[in-house]
């Protein structure tokens, strides 16, 4: 019997992701699966729940939950010899992986598309020994984004990501930042570095409309500048998709990105806290097979 693991995480979102734990199950059994659900507690949890998933040979593991939640998912595939296929219903505030792989963001429509038979390959992104599966972002606001409190999430969803930027635009933080790719090295002070895999950052579907799930490159911008003056027409070239056409971004795409500082400074990963400054940033292309709608 094929066997597929469910990976609920209780907190994200708006707390409700239990409520479709059966619904998520009935489905699969109907499908023939056994199936195991697993509840995480804590960080960490998806990621050993998902390697003893790829160790019992599981031919489907499926996240509820949030990006964070898909975040560690993913993690536990990594070197893994068999990796079973990915499902995926988004319940975080802005589940940038399903946006980008068209996957609904309706739980209901969500655990509907585990029933479709079209499994697309997409990149996974290295960062130094774990894996990302969006989006990486390096500077003072990338950092103001990582103090956002699961509970102002629940309560205000993305606005809450909204109030601590703007909190953190009114320190006009800059910070020196180096990057480097393909024997080129930018140096210089920004508030905000991202290296995104697929077009939807932050809940933006245009912020890298370039981007395909499976090209194979990290989509990177580097903001030189943002104050009061500039914030409203970059906001408007985030939602247009032209934001590497703005006067104050450089927009370059790349296989292998390193990105250090002076200063002690972290990063935010798939939205969550990341490590601190050095990093170093590839891709690896198709690593991911994910469970995704039937065309047309
Ligand atoms: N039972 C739990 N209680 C609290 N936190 C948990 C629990 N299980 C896992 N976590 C942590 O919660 C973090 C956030 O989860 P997730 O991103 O899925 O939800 P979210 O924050 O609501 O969504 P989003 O990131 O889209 O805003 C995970 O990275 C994980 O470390």
């Amino acid at each position: 019997m094929t066997q597929a693991m469910i990976i609920v995480n209780p907190s994200s979102g708006k707390e409700e992701a239990p409520d479709y734990v059966s619904s998520t199950e009935e489905l699969l059994v109907s499908r023939g699966y056994e199936v195991t659900v697993k509840e995480t507690q804590k960080e960490g949890d998806a990621t050993e729940y998902c390697i003893a998933a790829c160790e019992a040979k599981a031919d489907l593991v499926v996240s509820i939950g949030g990006d964070g939640t898909l975040h560690e998912t993913i993690n536990g595939l990594f070197g893994q010899s068999h990796q079973p296929k990915l499902g995926v219903i988004p319940l975080g505030t802005v589940n940038d992986f399903a946006r980008a792989l068209q996957i609904p963001l309706t739980p209901e429509e969500a655990i509907h598309t585990l029933a479709s038979s079209r499994v697309q390959r997409v990149d996974a992104g290295r960062l130094n020994g774990q894996l990302f599966v969006n989006v990486v972002a390096a500077g003072p606001l990338a950092e103001s984004l990582s103090s956002v409190s699961s509970h102002d999430k629940s309560r205000f969803g993305a606005l809450a990501y909204f109030k601590e930027g703007i909190k953190e635009l009114a320190g006009n933080a800059a910070h020196p930042l180096t990057i480097q790719h393909d024997g080129k090295t930018w140096v210089g002070e920004t508030p905000l570095f991202l290296a995104a895999l697929t077009n939807s950052v932050g809940g933006f579907e245009k912020l890298a409309p370039d981007a395909a799930v499976d090209d194979g490159l990290l989509h990177c911008y580097i903001i030189k500048d943002l104050n009061f003056l500039n914030t409203l027409t970059v906001s408007i070239s985030l939602l247009l998709g032209t934001l590497k056409n703005h006067k104050d971004v450089d927009y370059f795409t790349a296989r292998e990105v390193t990105v250090s500082s002076a200063n002690v400074m972290r990063t935010n990963v798939d939205g969550e806290e990341g490590p601190a400054l050095p990093i170093r940033l590839s891709v690896l292309p198709r690593h991911i097979q994910v469970v995704v709608p039937e065309e047309g």
